[in-house]
């Protein structure tokens, strides 16, 4: 089961690999042609209602699969409004081989040609809300068309994300939705055929450019209010500075007096908020889950707070009263455990301090990878495991992240990744935010070993961030 946003990502990830989308659109094409075979004889009219995205292009392709058939292909608006290359390319390949194509540039006058069977190529997984002009139209005669109607990819008005379809849409009798099933499509009419269209299982296993689209920050928002320092004061520094560069708007460290204005010198960009003692202690609860909960922030837990008793017991008791969105990461780890709470928590333990929540002991995580997706089951919240290759897994479902390099072993790389994920975290799921954070910290750090081998620095990784968010990450057609 896949929904159409998590498709976009894995087709992005797919061309990535290698696989380009209008090979993609090819077997696509394809498929569709294969399941007019199955409910029509050679001979017969099939007519395609084309829309100008990547749905009508598929139904392109799918036409050029069907000589022994009378096919017409209707475009619903002007061919050079074809919103998609591929979808223009496969157009212009119908226009230049004479195939039967017709653009339809009103709605009013749209007529259905006698059908024996009718191709519905107007949405697909692009749909925003109901169908509008002249979907519309055309969905009303290809309803009461007595033909068989074969869907591309969904009916023409379902919603792939929530399974949603619209009152106006297409009622298909045969469905050829693309890689895997989508939700809801279960719950129609239609019979519904999962076509394998050709996209490598790495394209969802792995994470890739497609998964830092969906959660790269469209605006500047998220206010991440990092608890840590204590002990350590460059940790906590790290992390708010890292969240600054992956899209926050602001970034607060909430530390002991005695290393604020130590922190606040690292940089001029931090807000830091002191409160009384050498390190956090359970009397600082109260205020702390206070500001978090007021300004609703995503909270990162742990950079830099060392392990006293009294510390970890403060850990305890914040996640036991919040509920809101925390990466935890560093000693605050080990009492995720034992602490019940109602808080969304991306963990992100390393190798050590995995094992030491009981998670498997192992130097090459992907290999385990299967012990940590049901390792994050039993705990119930998302765990980022850091290595080499990175695993990321809601308990369900598990990626791995490849992106990094032997330089990244230096101190505080983890530091700034629970930052990436805070910023990310502001308005992307845990699983999608804690992805492509994985993958933007190490493509930061590709991106710095090119410059500085084995030498680079946590601290200069944070400012790679943008470079690979905003533009590294994109996905490449
Ligand atoms: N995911 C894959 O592996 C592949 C998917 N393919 C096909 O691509 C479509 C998705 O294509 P996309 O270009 O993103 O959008 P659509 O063609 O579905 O629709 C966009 C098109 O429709 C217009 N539009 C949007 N909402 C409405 C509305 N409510 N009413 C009317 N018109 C609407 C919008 O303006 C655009 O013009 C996917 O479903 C697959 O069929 C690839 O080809 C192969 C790989
Ligand atoms: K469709």
């Amino acid at each position: 089961m896949i929904t159409g946003r998590r498709m976009a990502a894995v087709d992005a990830n797919a061309a990535a690999l290698g696989v380009p989308r209008k090979q993609l659109m090819e077997s696509s094409g394809h498929a569709v042609a294969r399941a007019v075979r199955e409910v029509a004889d050679p001979g017969s009219r099939v007519v395609i209602v084309a829309g100008r995205g990547n749905n009508g292009g598929d139904a392109f392709v799918t036409a050029r699969f069907l000589d022994e058939y009378h096919v017409t292909t209707l475009l619903l608006g002007r061919a050079e409004t074809i919103g998609t290359e591929i979808a223009r390319e496969n157009w212009d390949a119908l226009e230049a081989a004479d195939y039967d194509i017709r653009e339809v540039t009103d709605s009013a006058g749209f007529e259905l040609p006698e059908a024996d069977v009718v191709v519905d190529a107007m949405l697909g997984t692009g749909i925003s809300g109901d169908l509008r002009e002249p979907a519309a139209t055309a969905a009303r005669a290809i309803n009461a068309a007595d033909a068989t109607v074969v869907a591309v990819d969904v009916p023409s008005g379902f919603d792939a994300d929530d399974g949603d379809h619209a009152d106006n849409g297409v009622e298909a009798d045969h469905v050829v939705t693309f890689h895997d099933a989508k939700p809801g499509l279960e719950d129609l009419e239609a019979d519904v055929t999962v076509a394998d269209i050709g996209i490598p299982s790495a394209a969802e296993r792995f994470v890739g450019p497609g998964d830092v689209d969906l959660a790269r920050p469209t605006g500047r928002e998220g206010r991440p209010y990092v608890i840590g320092g204590g002990p350590y004061t460059g940790a906590p520094a790290l992390a708010a500075a890292a969240a600054l560069r992956a899209g926050a708007e602001l970034s607060f460290v909430a530390a002991p007096e005695v290393v604020a204005r130590e922190i606040q010198g690292y940089s001029e960009d931090l807000i830091v908020q002191p409160f009384d003692g050498e390190h956090l202690q359970p009397e600082q609860v109260e205020d702390l889950l206070e500001t978090a909960r007021t300004y609703d922030n995503v909270v990162v837990l742990g950079p830099g707070i060392g392990t006293e008793e009294k510390t970890l017991e403060a850990a305890s008791r914040f996640l036991e009263g919040f509920s809101g969105r925390v990466v935890v990461d560093a000693d605050a780890l080990q009492v995720v455990p034992e602490v019940e709470t109602e808080a969304t928590l991306v963990c992100t333990p390393n190798r050590g301090e995995l094992a030491r929540m009981g998670g498997p002991d192992a130097d090459d995580l992907r290999a385990v990878a299967d012990d940590i997706e049901a390792f994050a089951a039993d705990l119930g919240h998302v765990v980022l495991a850091k290595g080499a290759d990175d695993v990321i897994t809601d308990g369900e479902r598990t990626r791995v992240s490849r992106s990094g390099t032997v330089g990244m072993k230096v101190g505080g790389t983890g530091d700034t990744l629970a930052g990436i994920v805070a910023a990310l975290l502001e308005h992307a799921p845990p699983l999608e935010a804690a992805s492509a954070a994985a993958q933007v910290n190490g493509l930061a750090g590709e991106q710095l070993a090119a410059e500085e081998g084995h030498g680079l620095l946590a601290s200069d990784l944070a400012d790679e961030i943008p470079r690979v968010l905003w533009d590294g990450g994109v996905s490449n057609d």
